[in-house]
């Protein structure tokens, strides 16, 4: 029997999980599994803090590098204490145990925007799409509101927040300006009450072969900042092959999101990453979005641009449209130009 604090995930996925186990589906699916394991590039960044100049170029060359050559790599050295990550984990633990008809009225019991829990593929259509997990997205704009009231929980957030948003803003300011923009764009248009937090559960899951924890996706921030625990579950692809990325206690994982490359024009990758299951334990991450205001105008800072300007806003609606209509998300591929080359889209959750 589920244990009160879990969705009903077995219950909502019994007709599609029963087709495909007579129609033997799942042999058509690709090995969830047995993926080999791999060490993203590791970058410590308190290099940046150096006197040295050569040591700072170096490290910002190796972000660069990361960005183009894989769209996700780890940083250690971040300057975000033990104490920070550990708080927050904590209070996201005590989150998710609460019973599952609490967590459905999360704009009743814990001040959030209706909409911030959620668990499953409300919308999928085949076991690809299923996602074997439960989330609070939250805006932070929700926090930082006078009416959020001061709680353990809204204070680890804030506290999580405002150190890793220090972070995002200097990544974001070296792949500008390797782009050769010293602008202040990220200064102005990401600002702390315009970025999102996300805090990740994954229950054991029974058909861990068969099912995804999160169905492939890439971000839509201009950058995630995540922090994983140890229980493996997050593979990327790398040339075109999923691997599986090894956790590390001491890093934070940065992941490019899809804003970066419109505004790169492809340059930096908004990498297809997923998340897959465990028979037996369950697993947490906690996830920033680095993103902008909804008004916020997306353009590329080279010419021929490979993808048409949009606004944030607009951006986000398309994906809730599609995740509507086809239960994945498209991305940028909506977006392309005529130089756009065309590439097929990948099957995606939505994390807007
Ligand atoms: O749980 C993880 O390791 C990844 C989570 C993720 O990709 C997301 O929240 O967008
Ligand atoms: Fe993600």
């Amino acid at each position: 029997m589920d244990l009160i604090w879990n969705p009903p995930l077995h219950e909502a996925y019994k007709i599609l999980l029963s087709k495909t186990q007579n129609s033997n589906e799942e042999n058509g699916f690709d090995e969830l599994l047995a993926v080999e394991e791999c060490e993203v590039p590791v970058i410590d960044v308190s290099r940046l803090e150096e006197s040295d100049e050569v040591r700072r170029e170096e490290c910002k060359c190796e972000i660069f590098k990361a960005c183009q050559e894989w769209g996700l790599f780890q940083v250690v050295k971040h300057g975000i204490s033990n104490g920070i990550l550990r708080g927050l984990r904590v209070e996201q633990e005590k989150i998710f145990k609460q019973p599952f008809e609490k967590k459905s009225k999360e704009n009743t019991f814990f001040n959030f925007s209706s909409g911030s829990y959620r668990w499953g593929s409300p919308n999928a259509t085949c076991i690809r799409q299923l996602s074997w997990s439960e989330a609070f997205h939250i805006p932070l704009t929700d926090i930082l509101m006078p009416s959020a009231g001061s709680n353990t929980f809204s204070w680890r957030i804030q506290e999580f927040g405002s150190q890793v948003s220090i972070l995002a803003q200097t990544l974001a300011d070296i792949l500008a300006h390797k782009m050769g923009h010293k602008c202040s764009f990220f200064e102005e248009n990401c600002l702390a009450s315009t970025c999102y937090i996300r805090l990740n559960r994954y229950p054991p899951c029974p058909f861990p072969s068969q099912v995804h924890g999160l169905m492939p996706h890439t971000d839509t921030a201009f950058l995630t900042i995540l922090h994983q625990d140890q229980v493996r579950g997050l593979q990327m692809v790398k040339d075109g092959k999923w691997i599986s990325v090894k956790p590390n206690p001491d890093a934070l994982f940065i992941i490019i999101g899809d804003l970066f490359q419109a505004w790169s024009n492809g340059v930096y990758k908004s990498v297809e990453h997923r998340v897959v299951t465990n028979p037996k334990l369950e697993r947490f991450s906690m996830a920033y979005f680095f993103c902008p205001s909804d008004d916020t105008l997306i353009e590329s800072c080279t010419e021929p641009s490979l993808y048409n300007k949009f606004s944030f806003g607009e951006y986000r609606q398309q994906v809730r449209d599609d995740v509507h209509n086809f239960g994945y998300k498209i991305g940028l591929p909506n977006f392309l130009t005529r130089t756009g080359t065309t590439f097929d889209a990948p099957l995606q959750h939505s994390n807007v």
